[in-house]
């Protein structure tokens, strides 16, 4: 193993609460949204290569062309050489562990930690901001893993400001439905009407505004939230389909694993205000 060689960790978020308070010219919607992070995710595996080639593994469901973590590292090789920096080239390898358009982020924390775990390979030449800067062409939920705290966010989610939310043991159960983004924020029945967050936003109202029409349209999703809501406040996760309860122990909620459906799956993991990739990357 090259002693340049990193394994870092690309966690899962979870959005606390979700408002959709308008939409864009260019069909975006104006979020608020509260982001934390959680202490399981996906592991990429970064190694330097002798020749100049970003090489990504395959992943299942995926083509590598299409792939966040390649196209994220094409992104930051192409700003390195447009300032004149020469990059070695990297094998990159993932054990891909949270579901994909389960609204946990994996896609787009993929990419943040690719750009981070790059970027420290080459040197650190780009700062923060610049790498959040790329990382919004690859995904509106990129920014805030780049940034790396528990968020509030505005715009279409790149208006972060960092604030530290209370921990908790969650229960996150994937309904095993893929429900895609678009799908949702492109649906005529979806509200995008919500106030806006008043000052004191902590005391506010928590709800995700896709919840109602996500549960419409799938029932596993609505069944899901059913079955949580019986041993704890739950909530469904960006635009699904993974839903969340939060617990006060890793016992609780590990009890209420155990009786889980067997047609979902779920996992418990801890909430971090700050994320594992940064602490393991020392950006902290
Ligand atoms: C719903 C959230 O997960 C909340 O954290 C995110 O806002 C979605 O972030 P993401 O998956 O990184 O989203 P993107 O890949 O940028 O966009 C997917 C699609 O969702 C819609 N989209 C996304 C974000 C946003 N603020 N408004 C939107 O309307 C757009 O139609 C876009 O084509
Ligand atoms: N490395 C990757 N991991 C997961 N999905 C990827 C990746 N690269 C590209 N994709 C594509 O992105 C889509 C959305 O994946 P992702 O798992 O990020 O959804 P999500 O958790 O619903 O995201 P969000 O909460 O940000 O909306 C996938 O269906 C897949 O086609």
């Amino acid at each position: 193993m090259n002693s340049c060689a990193l394994s870092v960790i690309a966690p899962a978020k979870l959005n606390l609460f979700l408002h959709i308070t308008g939409r864009r010219d260019d069909g975006y919607h104006e979020l608020e949204t509260l982001f934390t992070f959680l202490d399981h995710g996906d592991e990429l595996h970064f190694q330097p290569r002798q020749d100049s080639r970003l090489e990504l593994a395959p992943m299942n469901g995926v083509a590598n062309e299409d792939n966040l973590i390649f196209r994220a590292g094409e992104l930051l090789r192409q700003a390195y050489q447009q300032r004149g920096l020469e990059v070695c080239g990297v094998n990159i390898d993932i054990d891909k562990r949270l579901p994909m358009g389960g609204g946990v982020g994996g896609g787009s924390s993929d990419a943040a930690t690719t750009l981070l775990a790059l970027n420290s390979l080459w040197g650190n030449k780009l700062s923060l901001d610049e790498l959040a800067e790329l990382g919004i062409q690859l995904g509106a939920d990129v920014p805030v893993f780049i940034g790396g705290s528990s968020a509030l966010a505005r715009g279409v989610g790149e208006q972060l400001q960092a604030v530290d939310v209370p921990q908790h043991w969650y229960l996150v159960v994937h309904p095993q439905v893929h429900i895609s983004t678009a799908a949702v924020f492109g649906h005529p029945d979806l509200p995008r009407d919500s106030a806006p967050l008043p000052q004191q936003w902590q005391h506010a109202e928590h709800r995700n505004d896709c919840e109602a029409l996500v549960k419409k349209l799938y029932s596993e999703v609505e069944k899901t939230l059913q079955w949580l809501l019986k041993y704890a406040p739950s909530r469904m996760t960006g635009t699904g389909a993974c839903c969340f309860a939060a617990f006060d122990s890793e016992r609780a909620a590990l009890d209420v694993l155990e009786k889980l459906p067997t047609e979902w799956q779920g996992f418990v993991a801890k909430s971090l205000n700050q994320s594992p990739a940064h602490t393991a990357l020392g950006l902290n």
